[in-house]
């Protein structure tokens, strides 16, 4: 079975808000996708909801598993970070692993020390004595030494400094990932993870409204460097933005021809950021 996680019309209300609107996703083995959209657009909700973490409405099938049913036997392989870092101030590092290999089965102690060898973090010392940044790296080292098929990531690297973050996600490529897991993850550092990334879902206002692989995206999407003397002609193309600085402007369009691109200007491919700001602007790009 390649297929690893199963969404099919997964809804969810806060009272009368409807936070997150009709939204499937099917991922296999295979994949590292990342949940791109701008605050408030649902990312948290729907991770938790494949978590089985709050109540929702819809099909959700995690490893065959329902997420609030199947909880502990889905658990067993499936490792998340959410994007609070929680672990109990009067724990010391070495209890924290002792603890993660009494309880999980599919924990690799060894790969954890790997890990927390790379940073400034002694193995005797408490959480409570732990920087901000410190405590989220030993939760990232307790996760990601899980041998799990499905990890879910929720701005997992919120809080660290650009080194850690790159040493972060070179750990879940080398360490971590293989082509029978997925990976799901948030992050509103997209510019950092986007050379990670097989596929993107962008959500706006609890709706996907493009959900596709990055190669086809950075096929479909063109960013161009207008000539000046035809930014007039380009803009009767509906490009998704114009942005005009010291006399040079770029536009970001999807679907258009490189043929009829090439005439007006230079073509380049847009950053994953620039895509979602131009996606952002439109209704829907599915
Ligand atoms: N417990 C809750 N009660 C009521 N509304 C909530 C609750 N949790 C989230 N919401 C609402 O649901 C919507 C989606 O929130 P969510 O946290 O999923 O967004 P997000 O995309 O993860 O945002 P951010 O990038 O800011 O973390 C927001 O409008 C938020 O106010």
């Amino acid at each position: 079975m390649s297929e690893l996680i199963s969404v099919v019309g997964l809804n969810k209300h806060y009272g009368k808000k409807h936070v997150v609107s009709d939204v499937n996703l099917t991922i296999h083995k295979g994949q590292i996708v990342g949940l791109v959209g701008p605050n408030g657009a649902g990312k948290t909700t729907c991770l938790q909801s494949l978590l089985g973490l709050t109540d929702f409405e819809g099909d959700i099938k995690i490893l065959g598993y329902h997420p609030k049913k199947d909880r502990e036997k889905m658990l067993r392989d499936v490792a998340y970070i959410s994007d609070v870092a929680i672990l109990p101030k009067w724990l010391t590092v070495t209890q924290a692993l002792t603890y993660m290999s009494e309880i999980h089965p599919n924990f690799d102690i060894k790969k954890a020390c790997v890990f927390l060898d790379k940073t400034n973090i002694d193995i005797n010392d408490k959480v409570k004595a732990l920087s901000k940044g410190m405590v989220t790296q030993l939760h990232l080292a307790l996760v990601l030494a899980i041998d799990a098929k499905v990890l879910i990531l929720d701005e997992p690297t919120l809080g660290l400094d650009i080194l850690t973050r790159r040493q972060f996600y070179t750990h879940l490529l080398e360490d971590f990932y293989t082509d029978d897991k997925c990976i799901v993850i948030t992050t509103h550092q997209i510019e950092e993870i986007e050379h990670i990334l097989t596929d993107v879902a962008f959500i706006k206002e609890g709706k996907i409204v493009l959900a596709k692989s990055a190669e086809n995206i950075r096929e479909r999407f063109k960013l161009l460097t207008v000539t000046p003397e035809k930014v007039d002609q380009a803009k009767q193309l509906h490009p998704l933005f114009s942005n005009s600085l010291m006399g040079l402007t770029t536009m970001l369009f999807d679907g258009q021809k490189t043929e009829v691109l090439q005439a007006l200007g230079k073509i380049s491919v847009p950053s994953l950021a620039d895509i979602f700001v131009g996606v952002m602007t439109k209704e829907s790009c599915l």
